[in-house]
């Protein structure tokens, strides 16, 4: 199965250096070794050029660190990173971890290398390290889309208004790129590289816990049991999800009791599964029906993507005058200085200290466990709007709290679904107070599921953690 052209960019067109020693994949968002066309990509071309591949990460810690980031989401990246480097391994492909920032890693080794292979991202860091990589790197650069289905520049050339604008450019298109991505057999393996790169520096992922102790990261947020990193652990979870709940899954996916969702979106953050091997995997289900496809790939494709969409074509994602529409920050305007009946502060919001019961629960579960349901996610980011002091400040702690806590946090999905709760991809509704026309969610959006069977999920969940 070839790689559709629509992946693929060239950033500097030089032809591949001869007399290199190997090929350079940079893994740096694609984590994992299925279904992953910038590594299949990297082989074909180190097959052709009959070269070795090296594949390599630069880890950032300390005052480097990766912003936001902390001990949580750390712990899930090196197992899944010990994960990939055990499968390249199994390939006979070479794997290099370095503390040193992606750029860095990659221009030093472009030194050697025939040519260098890329992931794209659209977060601004990673924009930021892509950009000076193909400044400095030193041979030719080919940049790989591998974390969407369809290609974000094929699905849309600009910013889309809403779902329902992206969803028929994406549906035209979704047929041709869920294609199963076939590992090329490797026809030089690592063992091939010269001696004289016996690569130095490299840090030991055997284990991923330990190495996580000998880092500098904020450790406020701690590790999660509940989710551990890595293609196994993604690709487990999707065929449990398969067999025992995805039946149902278009009536009781706004049920969080109900168990009726994927717990995918951590391993989507971190590349660890790929989303046209989830998408493959829910057209080939045995169970479930129509409706449960159709609303899963709707959420997977639509709503995933959409979000890409709103990141690449938003400088300032994370600025509320940028990233929220006018329509919206005018009327939450108007409506700055009504009255607030109940006012936390970030702290009190992040222990859960308020007066709505179910909303405490819903933080406990993502402080202590990493994750909430969507339809959760949706009341309790409508209710630090209800109880912050102004429109400005509910953005900038939603964002904090989410990706602090959640292990999907700092994701294109974050913020755009935080810049949701303040009118994003949504219209004017009935005005009332402090939302003026944004949408409102109330407390009888509790009674629509069963709150009380969801508490104690949280609590059994909660106690899993502490034993
Ligand atoms: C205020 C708020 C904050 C959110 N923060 C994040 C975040 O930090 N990271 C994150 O990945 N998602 C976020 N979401 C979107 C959504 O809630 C999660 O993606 C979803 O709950 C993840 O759980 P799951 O994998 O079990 O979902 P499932 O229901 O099993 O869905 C499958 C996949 O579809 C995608 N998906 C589902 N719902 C959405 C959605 N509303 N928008 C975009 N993609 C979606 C995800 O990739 C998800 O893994 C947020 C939503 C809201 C309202």
């Amino acid at each position: 199965m070839t790689i559709q052209p629509a992946r693929i960019r060239v950033l500097n067109d030089v032809p591949p250096r001869e007399g290199a020693d190997y090929v350079l994949y940079l893994m740096q968002q694609a984590m994992r070794v299925p279904f992953n066309p910038a590594l299949e990509l990297a082989i074909e071309e180190a097959n052709r050029l009959r070269l070795p591949l090296l594949v390599c990460f630069g880890l950032l810690d300390g005052a480097n660190g990766f912003p936001e980031a902390n001990a949580r989401h750390y712990a899930f990246l090196l197992q899944g990173l010990s994960d990939a480097a055990a499968a390249l391994d199994a390939r006979g492909i070479a794997f290099l971890l370095r503390r040193a920032t992606p750029a860095e890693v990659a221009i030093d080794l472009s030194g050697q290398a025939a040519l260098l292979v890329l992931d794209r991202g659209y977060l601004a860091i990673q924009k930021s390290w892509y950009a000076e990589i193909g400044r400095k790197a030193k041979c030719r650069i080919v940049q790989v889309e591998g974390d969407v289905v369809v290609p974000v520049e094929t699905a849309s050339t600009k910013h889309e208004y809403a779902a329902r604008t992206l969803r028929p450019k994406l549906q035209r298109l979704w047929d041709e790129y869920l294609e199963p991505v076939a590992p090329r057999k490797v026809e030089h393996r690592a063992e091939d590289l010269p001696e004289r790169l016996k690569l130095k520096g490299g840090l030991d992922l055997s284990d991923p816990d330990r190495l996580l102790a000998k880092l500098t990261l904020d450790t406020t947020v701690g590790p999660v049991k509940r989710f551990r990193g890595g293609y196994a652990e993604a690709r487990g979870r999707l065929e449990r999800f398969l067999k025992d709940a995805f039946a149902g899954y278009g009536a009781g996916r706004n049920k969080p009791e109900a168990g009726a969702a994927s717990h995918m979106s951590p391993f989507l953050h971190f590349g660890h599964i790929s989303p046209v091997e989830i998408a493959l995997a829910i057209r080939a289900a045995q169970d479930g029906d129509r409706d449960d496809r159709s609303a899963y790939l709707e959420e997977l494709i639509v709503r995933r993507e959409l979000a890409m969409n709103h990141v690449f074509h938003t400088e300032g994602y994370d600025d509320y005058a940028r990233a929220v529409p006018e329509w919206a920050r005018k009327t939450l305007a108007e409506h700055a200085d009504d009255a607030r009946p109940k006012l936390y502060s970030e702290e009190e919001l992040a222990e859960g200290k308020t007066h709505d019961h179910y909303w405490n629960v819903a933080m406990r579960e993502m402080r202590e466990t990493g994750y909430m349901h969507n339809q959760l996610r949706m009341y309790w980011g409508k209710k630090i709007l209800e109880w912050s002091p102004s429109p400005e400040e509910a953005f900038a702690r939603t964002l904090r709290l989410n990706n602090r806590y959640f292990l999907d946090g700092r994701d294109a999905n974050s913020f755009t679904n935080v810049a949701w709760i303040f009118g994003l991809h949504d219209r004017p509704w009935q005005t009332r107070k402090i939302f003026g026309s944004v949408r409102y969610q109330s407390e009888n959006s509790l009674k629509k599921f069963d709150a009380k069977a969801y508490e104690r999920a949280v609590t059994r969940l909660c106690e899993a953690e502490d034993g």
